[in-house]
């Protein structure tokens, strides 16, 4: 769809959809988030290479910002997706983008500072990214930080954006312009780099006891989506069947003694995280021997199969629980 410059309209395509990551949901913002901004945003360490967050910041910049974003993208002008942690529900930071002149997404994005250092900010943008090009079917994306912005220059390259020049890049929020870098990222170098993407056999348990509650388990700290509730299992090694491999998992995780000839395959996920594609069977398991011990530092909870959905757990999982309902 086309504005009246013959430019895409980003709110014409952006049908106010959520996106999810291993960690976050990327969403667009509503009033409710109001009082969580200025905790976030009243911060100069966090604002002040920024080009439009003004300073000091309160709820009625917060307000603003809200209606503000509601009518860039009802105008086709941009959009701005706050994020949303998994694990806890907090706003820890925003990505978005506006169209320039010729229709191209240029991204803007600022991360709280208790969540600097995490890998949130390229995770969020990587997301955001391959909606734009395999979705809405941008041809190239382009980025300009402030000369000092080190920390955002670094997320732009690993994200694979490219030097493309330098422009003056006006600060209103700072009464400034800037001399600043430019960086680009075309989507055939994305798409080359996304398809070589691997694919990973796991494969995973639904313990069900004879109440029908399934055994869901945190990932432990240090491993990625630490803290979300998944299901017991692990990567299929080299040489093993995936029946062979939740043996030896459900032993090493939870000292369970399980024979394969108990194993139910009830369904699979196929989830393309944004670094991987993960294929994951899963298997019923109703009967086996010993009591389940955390072994590498996880929680352990029985939860009714209606209840599932309550827990965060990684994106993959969600498609499982209505499998399970069928099941259990
Ligand atoms: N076990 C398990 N992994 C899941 C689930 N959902 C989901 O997205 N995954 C993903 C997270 C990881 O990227 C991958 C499993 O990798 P992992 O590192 O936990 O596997 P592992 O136990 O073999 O660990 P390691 O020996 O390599 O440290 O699958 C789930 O319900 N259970």
């Amino acid at each position: 769809m086309t504005n009246e410059a013959g430019c895409r309209q980003a709110g014409s395509v952006w049908a106010g959809h959520r996106l999810r990551t291993a960690r976050l949901v990327l969403r667009l913002a509503t009033a409710a988030d109001v009082e969580c901004l200025p905790p976030l945003l009243d911060d100069w360490e966090v604002v002040r290479l920024t080009a439009r967050i003004p300073h000091p910041y309160g709820s009625a910049d917060a307000a603003a910002f809200v209606a503000e974003q509601e009518s860039r993208r009802h105008s086709g002008q941009g959009v701005a997706l706050l994020l949303e942690r998994t694990i806890d529900g907090a706003v820890i930071g925003c990505v978005g983008f506006g169209l320039d002149g010729e229709g191209n997404p240029e991204l803007g994005y600022w991360i709280g500072r208790a969540y600097w250092g995490q890998g949130y900010a390229v995770e969020a943008l990587r997301r955001l990214i391959r909606h734009l090009f395999e979705t809405l079917g941008f041809a190239s994306v382009w980025a300009q930080v402030h000369p000092d912005n080190l920390g955002s220059k670094q997320v732009l390259a690993k994200l694979g954006f490219a030097p493309d020049g330098c422009g003056t890049c006006a600060m209103p929020a700072r009464g400034e312009s800037v001399v600043s870098p430019r960086f680009a990222l075309e989507r055939a170098k994305w798409s080359a780099a996304h398809a070589a993407r691997p694919h990973l056999l796991v494969v995973a348990a639904a313990l069900v006891d004879g109440d029908g509650r399934v055994l869901m388990t945190t990932r432990p700290p240090g491993k990625t989506m630490a803290g979300l509730w998944e299901f017991p299992g692990g990567k299929v090694a080299p040489g093993e069947t995936p029946e062979q491999a939740l043996v030896r998992e459900l032993e090493e995780e939870l000292g369970l003694d399980v024979t394969e000839s108990c194993l139910a395959p009830v369904g699979f996920a196929s989830h393309d995280y944004d670094t991987f594609h993960l294929l994951m069977p899963l298997y019923v398991v109703r009967v086996w021997q010993g009591t389940p011990t955390p072994r590498e530092g996880q929680s352990l909870r029985w939860v009714r199969a209606a209840r599932l959905a309550d827990l965060p757990m990684p994106p993959a999982d969600i498609p499982l629980v209505a499998v399970l309902r069928e099941w259990v």
